[in-house]
C-alpha cells in the first residue's frame, strides 16, 4: 500500500473572519503539487513508523508525528486494534506552509482506511481529518478545491491550465500558530473566482495578482528571509507570479509549463530546499 503525500499550495490565502474559539475564517484557492512525501503501509503486529528520506531528521524529535496521530483515531473511531508498519519517506521540509504533515496524516488515513477494508467513504474520513488539523481534508483529496470555513468547507476549484511550479524554503521553521497571532489587519472578502477557470497561466496570474496572501506580511515579520526567497523567485526568468503558501516559509513562483519551473530552480541558492515541476496529477496514489 503506496500512498503520495503531495505538498499543498495555497494559491492566494484571504483571512475572512475569526471564530469565538480564536480559529480563523480563510478563503485559500488551494492546489497540490508533483512535490510529495511517501507513505507506504503493511499489516503488522502493534503500530510503528518508520522514518526515511531527506527531511526525516527534522522530525526526530516529534514525540508524536501526525502519522501516528491520524492511525491511532482512525482505528479507535472504526473500533478496530491499529495494526500497520507504517514508512514515510519524508521529502517536503517540516513547518513549512505546504502542509506535508498534513498531507501525511491524510495519506495514512486513506492508507489504512483500505489496508484494514474499512470502506469509510472520503466525507467520512473528512469528519476525522479535521479534528487532526485544518489543512488535513483538503489533503485527503488531494485535489485542486477552494477552502473556506477553518479548512473544512471545500469546493472543487475552477478549471486550471497546465502551469509549472517553483516551490523554495530558506530551510527556517516556521510554526502556523505564531505567523496567526502575529497577523495585524482586518478581514478581507473571499476572492471572485472565474467559474469557467483560466486560459493559461499568464491568465491565472493576472487573476492572482489582484489577491494576496494575508500572513505574508506577519511571516515576513518573523522570519524576514521570507521577503529574499520572493525576490529571488521574481527574479527567475518566466516566473508569472510569486507569493508565500500558507503560513510560510516556503513561497511559491508560477511558470507556464513544469519544464520551464523545473529547469528555474538552478538559479536559486544551494542551500534552500527547492523544487519545480507541475500539479499533482489527480488520482495517483502511487509515486
Ligand atoms: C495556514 C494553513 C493554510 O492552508 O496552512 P499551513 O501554513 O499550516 O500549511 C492552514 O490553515 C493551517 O492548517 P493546519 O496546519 O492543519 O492547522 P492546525 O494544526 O489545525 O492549527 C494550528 C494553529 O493555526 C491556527 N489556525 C489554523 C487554521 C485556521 N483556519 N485558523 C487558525 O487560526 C490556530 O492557532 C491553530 O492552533
Ligand atoms: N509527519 C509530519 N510531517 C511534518 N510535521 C509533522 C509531522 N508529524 C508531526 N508534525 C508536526 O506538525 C507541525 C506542522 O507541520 P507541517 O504540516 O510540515 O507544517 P505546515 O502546517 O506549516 O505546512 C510540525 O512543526 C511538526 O512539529
Amino acid at each position: 500500500m503506496l500512498e503520495a503525500a503531495p505538498a499543498k499550495v495555497n494559491l492566494h490565502l484571504h483571512v475572512t473572519g475569526r471564530r469565538a474559539d480564536g480559529y480563523h475564517l480563510l478563503d485559500s484557492l488551494v492546489v497540490f503539487a508533483g512535490a510529495a512525501d511517501a507513505l507506504s503501509a503493511r499489516i503488522a503486529e502493534g503500530l510503528s513508523l518508520h522514518l526515511e528520506g531527506p527531511e526525516a531528521s527534522a522530525l526526530a524529535g516529534e514525540a508524536d508525528n501526525l502519522v501516528l496521530r491520524a492511525a491511532r483515531a482512525l482505528a479507535e473511531a472504526a473500533g478496530v486494534v491499529p495494526r500497520a508498519a507504517l514508512t514515510l519517506v519524508k521529502r517536503l521540509p517540516v513547518a513549512s506552509g505546504i502542509g506535508g504533515g498534513s498531507a501525511d496524516a491524510a495519506a495514512a488515513l486513506r492508507a489504512l482506511n483500505r489496508l484494514w477494508g474499512l470502506g469509510w467513504s472520503e466525507a467520512r474520513l473528512a469528519g476525522l481529518a479535521l479534528a487532526l488539523g485544518a489543512d488535513i481534508p483538503a489533503c485527503l483529496a488531494s485535489r485542486p478545491c477552494v477552502m473556506a470555513g477553518v479548512g473544512e468547507v471545500l469546493r472543487p476549484a475552477p478549471p486550471l491550465p497546465g502551469c509549472g511550479l517553483v516551490l523554495a524554503n530558506p530551510r527556517i521553521a516556521l510554526p502556523t500558530p505564531a505567523v496567526f497571532r502575529a497577523r495585524a489587519g482586518g478581514f478581507r472578502a473571499a476572492a471572485a473566482l472565474p467559474e469557467a477557470g483560466w486560459a493559461d497561466a499568464a491568465a491565472l496570474a493576472r487573476d492572482l495578482a489582484g489577491w494576496g496572501n494575508d500572513l505574508e506580511a506577519a511571516a515576513i515579520g518573523l522570519c524576514p528571509a521570507v521577503a529574499s526567497v520572493l525576490a529571488a523567485l521574481r527574479a527567475l526568468p518566466g516566473c508569472r507570479l510569486a507569493r508565500m503558501s500558507g503560513s510560510g516559509a516556503t513561497c511559491f513562483a508560477l511558470f507556464d509549463a513544469p519544464e520551464d519551473a523545473a529547469a528555474a530552480t538552478a538559479a536559486l541558492p544551494e542551500g534552500w530546499w527547492r523544487w519545480g515541476g507541475g500539479l499533482h496529477a489527480a488520482g495517483a496514489a502511487g509515486l
